[in-house]
């Protein structure tokens, strides 16, 4: 699952009551009021760690409360606070009021720590209650009641590389070709309805996260086909490839590229602003020397960044040109003949290298 979700509910605790508790002394037959005040309850806190990665901890939990605040006692003893709740999230997780969706918190930094549920403050004990009238009042205060609430956490994955293409062009394909996902793969649009997740290895060592998400329309940003809001999970990915048909008839890989370009700066500047790559997708489909004629086409803009030519249908900057916008790299590529598939590997790994920007 790209989006880690989990939902369960929270109980900070309740106050202690205060104490209704009368002096008891030898030789002294109606001492005063020592009630102490009961502690308070714990509060639930999240805290934000980069020791954990997953929201695995809270898998089938129903209930999480913070301790009871302990009641006050007589001699004015003071009742012991509850203990707090703290819950430990990894970075990038958002806690939801169930109820109506809204974000409470969203935890990102290391070690940060944000109060949730504040717990029910301990009641005063009866000796606060004395004055000229009622010198041994029996009133103590119960605790106040701690706050509950529902609550989601979501976590969003962060992937390296984000797939970004119309439906129905192969992104699916690459992914369960390349890493370790097997996604559900056919020939209609809208296949895949959520983003997932595969690891590509690229030896024995190392290797990265690919993000395979639904495909994008024209006029997605405004909600057409799916929309574009899980375009959000891919926010947090490093860089993104564009995957462009060759052998779709109604729209060429042009205004494929246009299109999505359009709909992904309507969404999200961050998401603009990220380097990318751009594959063209089924070449097995088409004629070679076609192929080669689109593929420089398509390429001839970005002659002057892309000056490495590594074959006929792959065409990459050195990566030490600052890009202005163009693509790091462009190829063409094919899922069951495997053309070019090792090569785009091993492009996407490099550029992950030199990638400063995230
Ligand atoms: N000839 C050829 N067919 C391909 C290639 N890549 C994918 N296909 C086929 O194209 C169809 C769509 O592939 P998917 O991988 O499901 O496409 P997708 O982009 O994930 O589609 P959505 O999830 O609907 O956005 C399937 O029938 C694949 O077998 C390719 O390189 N060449
Ligand atoms: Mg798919």
């Amino acid at each position: 699952m790209f989006v880690d979700s989990v939902k369960f509910e929270i109980r900070s605790g309740k106050g202690g009551a205060g104490s209704k508790s009368f002096r008891r002394e030898k030789f002294v037959e109606l001492g005063g009021p020592d009630g102490g005040d009961g502690g308070d309850g714990g509060s639930v806190y999240f805290e934000c760690s980069l020791n954990t990665h997953t929201l695995e901890n809270y898998k089938g939990k129903r209930l999480l409360k913070a301790q009871d605040g302990f009641d006050g006692s007589g001699r004015k003893k003071h009742g012991k606070n509850g203990q707090d709740l703290i819950l430990i999230v990894p970075p990038g997780t958002a806690v939801i009021d169930d109820e109506n969706g809204e974000v409470l918190l969203d935890l990102t930094k290391d070690k940060e720590r944000k109060i949730l549920l504040k717990g029910g403050k301990g009641g005063l004990g009866n000796f606060h209650f004395k004055n000229s009238i009622n010198q041994a009042p029996s009133y103590a205060q119960p605790g106040l009641l701690g706050q509950s609430l529902v609550i989601r956490l979501e976590l969003k994955l962060i992937a390296d590389v984000g797939l970004v293409g119309f439906p129905n062009v192969g992104k699916s394909t690459l992914i369960s070709c390349i890493s370790n996902a097997r996604p559900q793969i056919a020939n209609y649009e809208f296949t895949t309805l959520t983003p997932k997740l595969g690891q590509v290895s690229v030896d024995e060592f190392s290797g990265f996260v690919m993000a395979d998400i639904p495909g994008i329309i024209r006029g997605a940003s405004s909600g057409k086909g799916l929309g574009i809001e899980f375009l959000k999970h891919i926010e947090r990915t490093k860089i993104l490839l564009f995957m462009l048909d060759l052998a779709r008839e109604d729209l060429n890989i042009l205004e494929q590229f246009n299109a999505l370009r359009d709909e992904i700066n309507a969404f999200s500047p961050i998401l603009a602003s990220k380097e990318y790559a751009i594959a063209l997708t089924r070449s097995d489909t088409c004629e070679k020397n076609a192929l080669i004629s689109s593929f420089n086409d398509f390429s001839k803009p970005f002659k002057q960044i892309l000056t490495t030519q590594k074959n006929n249908l792959f065409l990459t900057s050195d990566f030490t040109e600052p890009l202005n916008n163009a693509p790091r790299f462009i190829i063409a590529i094919s899922s069951p003949t495997k053309e070019n598939i090792n090569e785009l590997k091993f492009a996407l790994w490099q550029m992950l290298q030199t990638n400063i920007k995230f």
